[in-house]
């Protein structure tokens, strides 16, 4: 909830601010380099420390007709306006030991200024102002947001620095950038507000008020007495440095009350330039102390190494709005199924539809289906609605349901259809629905299209509904056997809708790896295989390896470990599974081409302060590679497997986990403290229990890490998945306010399993 919170108000406000952002952070990297071009002109001048005011005032005195102003600059350059013997006025830079000119005060460029402007108010005067002070204001909520979005990532604000976990280009980056640029971004925004503040005259009255000298204090303008033209080296003249001043105004004429208007960094002063004498002296508000402190810090102005600091902060700003926008688009991408479970489907007010259309699918196909039949509906001028079966609710309106599901398991509900079958008892529809079921699997099974089977039962004896079709089944997607339940559904209800078929996958970008070792198959016929990817192409653990025996098959997924660049599958051999048997049959030194597939909704997210990870059988590969990677979160491993036989696979790498020190050595699994808690159970062997019996006695862990906010990630075959899942239903029960629905919609509860 809190992320949640931290990540709108983030996104929300980037959003609304993206395009004075964009030009703030232009104008800011062009303005950013003032600073530095004008210290590379190289009239700085040394030791202004060692040099007295009153040298610099004479040796001007003694070189220019007439001396108006002298200005320290914070980049160390002096600049005199001064009366030339040509009596032409002029601004230069000059030596203050010698009076010298060095150069010119050359006009500012006009790309300095026009950017200027544009920074400032984007030439819209006071409504421009306005608004660049606001997006200030804003950019320093986003900067904040920013930064407590860092710390929840990295595991708290003391491990804000600690290594970034790998991830794709643009959420590495935006991460790994926004540790050292959010602090300058923030300094940039609130100087930026109070700027603009002083601008608006928000600030409190600023004026210096002189309060008269009575008499020299001890040592100080003691002197002889000194002409405007000639000052002497006496009083405090003789005694500031010229690193103590920003500017002087000198006296206009010799008449007697005329002074040096001094100001120093903390003070205004005016002295006589007849006795060397402070005759009164101002001490600057902290508003104008502030102001100048602000001015500075938001220009960079006489200091190259904040100007760099500067242009980085502003260039960043524009890499943080394409990455974030990037990163954005991919989160909506990947997780608009669980939001509105309707796969990218537009879909229809399920109060106001017409037709109701309900998707139990567990790899996305049956939603293909789902999604052109709709458009088709659509297309006839009726309101439709899109939902998973798990979303059933009454729908005031409709007069037809259409449920579409695969079956999964020994005949069972997809994930997101295992509460389809009690809702119908629980949900009352005002009026009959009429329905028709489509079933989607294979012949291959035994239990072809038992899922639908069931449901197709559950409403035929419900008296809430009116069966429109007897069940239809799709074997192996088949786009034919569907275009016939169609044209037999259109007839039945007179909504005659073509069919589109759903969009080919787009083909995979298969890149060349090098098998490292392939283990022998264990008692389980399982065995492990290193890749080395030939290209550089970024991965991590929970994403997926597309393979295929040949260019004639179809791809099978494993689920990856990341393991130091190479990739480590555990993979299961099937008795004739052609894909499983390729993979086996390799070498260390062989060759092949498979396609990495990036698997977000199942990456290890490297904020939270525990994860319970849950696997059976092969599903514990991708967490071998997350376990290396967990930066400080308190990890808990359960896996399930056959025998204590099957776990001696993976040994090498619990065992290097339980002690990162020494060396990977083959033995059953070493349950010491340090590194991941890891409990394991064995279904054939000692007391015979699976994993989700492990998530029952471990309950304590198991609800803890949700209650603070952690992960529980779920690897291995869907069977498991479901008992784990009706079990973690059964534990959140007595829990208020945690539901199963809330955990995987807020991304707490993440899956892959097949
Ligand atoms: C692990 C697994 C188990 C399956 N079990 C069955 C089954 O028991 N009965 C069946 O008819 N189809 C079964 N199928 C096939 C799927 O139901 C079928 O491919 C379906 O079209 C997938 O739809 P989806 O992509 O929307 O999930 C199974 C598929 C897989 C991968």
């Amino acid at each position: 909830m809190t992320l949640s919170l931290w990540r709108y108000s983030h996104l929300a406000l980037a959003v609304a601010t993206s395009a004075f952002l964009l030009i703030a952070s232009v104008t800011g990297v062009i303005l950013a380099l003032e600073p530095i071009t004008h210290q590379a002109r190289g009239y700085a001048v040394a030791d202004l420390d060692e040099v007295p005011l009153s040298t610099a005032l004479e040796a001007l005195t003694a070189n220019y007709e007439e001396v108006f102003t002298l200005e320290v600059e914070r980049s160390g350059f002096v600049r005199a306006g001064v009366l030339t013997a040509d009596l032409e006025s002029l601004e230069v830079y000059v030596d203050p030991r010698t009076g010298e000119t060095l150069g010119p005060v050359e006009e500012r460029p006009a790309i300095y200024s026009f950017s200027t402007n544009l920074h400032r108010s984007l030439f819209l005067k006071g409504a421009g102002r306005f608004f660049v002070g606001l997006v200030s204001l804003l950019l320093c909520i986003i900067a904040v947001s920013g930064i407590a979005l860092l710390a929840q990532r990295q595991g708290g604000f003391r491990r804000i620095l600690s290594p970034v976990r790998k991830d794709y280009f643009a959420m590495r980056y935006h991460v790994l950038l926004s540790r050292w640029m959010l602090v300058p971004i923030l300094v940039v925004a609130l100087t930026g507000v109070y700027l603009s503040a002083e601008k608006f005259q928000l600030l409190p009255e600023a004026q210096p008020h002189h309060q008269e000298v009575a008499s020299p204090p001890t040592g100080e303008g003691s002197g002889p007495a000194m002409s405007t033209g000639a000052p002497g080296q006496a009083g405090v003249l003789g005694e500031w440095a010229l690193s103590e001043v920003r500017r002087v105004e000198f006296p206009f004429s010799d008449e007697p009350g005329e002074y040096y208007l001094i100001e120093l960094k903390d003070r205004e002063v005016r002295v006589s330039p007849m006795t060397g004498a402070i005759l009164s002296e101002a001490d600057f508000p902290m508003v104008t102390l502030l102001s100048r402190f602000s001015f500075a810090a938001h220009t960079g102005q006489g200091n190259v190494f904040w100007s760099i600091v500067l242009l980085l902060a502003s260039a960043s700003i524009l890499f943080f709005m394409y990455s974030g926008f990037a990163m954005t688009l991919r989160r909506r991408k990947n997780t608009r199924v669980r939001k509105d479970g309707s796969h990218g489907a537009s879909i229809s007010n399920p109060d106001s539809s017409e037709v109701v259309v309900l998707v139990g699918s567990e790899t996305g196909t049956t939603f293909g289906f789902a999604r052109s039949l709709c458009e088709g509906i659509r297309a006839t001028g009726r309101t439709v609605h899109l939902a998973e079966l798990n979303a059933y609710r009454t729908y005031p309106n409709a007069r037809q349901l259409v449920v579409l599901t695969a079956t999964y398991g020994d005949g069972e509900a997809p994930t997101n259809a295992r509460k389809f079958l009690s809702k119908v008892d629980r949900v009352e529809q005002p009026a009959a629905l009429q329905f028709s079921v489509v079933g989607f699997g294979s012949t291959q099974y035994p239990d072809f299209c038992r899922y639908a089977a069931d449901v197709q039962e559950k409403l035929e004896a419900h008296p809430g509904f009116r069966a429109g079709l007897p069940l239809y089944r799709v074997d192996d997607q088949s786009e034919a056997d569907f275009r016939t339940w169609l044209n037999a559904w259109g007839d039945r209800t007179e909504i005659r809708v073509g069919f589109e078929a759903p969009a080919e996958p787009e083909p995979l970008d298969e890149i060349g790896f090098t098998v490292v070792s392939r283990s022998p198959v264990n008692a389980d016929d399982t065995f492990l295989l290193t890749l080395r990817p030939e290209t550089d192409q970024p991965f991590t653990s929970g994403d997926l390896l597309a393979v295929r025996p040949n260019k004639a098959s179809g791809y099978r997924q494993y689920s990856i470990a990341y393991m130091d660049g190479d990739i480590v599958l555990s993979i299961r051999r099937h008795p004739g599974g052609r894909c499983s048997s390729y993979l086996y049959s390799l070498q260390a030194g062989d060759r092949i081409a498979a396609a990495i597939q990036e698997n977000p909704g199942f990456h290890f997210p490297g904020h939270v302060r525990s994860a319970v990870m849950i696997a059976n059988g092969t599903g514990i590969a991708p967490f071998l590679g997350m376990m290396q990677q967990t930066n400080g979160t308190d990890v808990h491993l359960f896996w399930g497997g056959r025998t204590r036989e099957s776990g001696k696979l993976y040994s090498p790498w619990l065992k290097q986990l339980q002690d990162p020190e020494g060396p990977p050595a083959a033995g059953t699994p070493n349950f010491s403290q340090g590194g991941p808690n890891i409990r394991t159970c064995y279904s054939r062997e000692g007391a015979k229990r699976y994993v989700q019996d492990l998530v029952l006695e471990d309950r304590e862990t198991v609800l803890h890490t949700l209650r603070e906010g952690g992960v529980l990630m779920l690897c291995g075959s869907l069977n498991m998945q479901r008992s784990v899942l009706d079990n973690l239903e059964s534990l959140l029960e007595a829990e208020e306010g945690m539901t199963l629905d809330g955990y995987i919609k807020s991304g707490q509860l993440l899956m892959d399993c097949y």
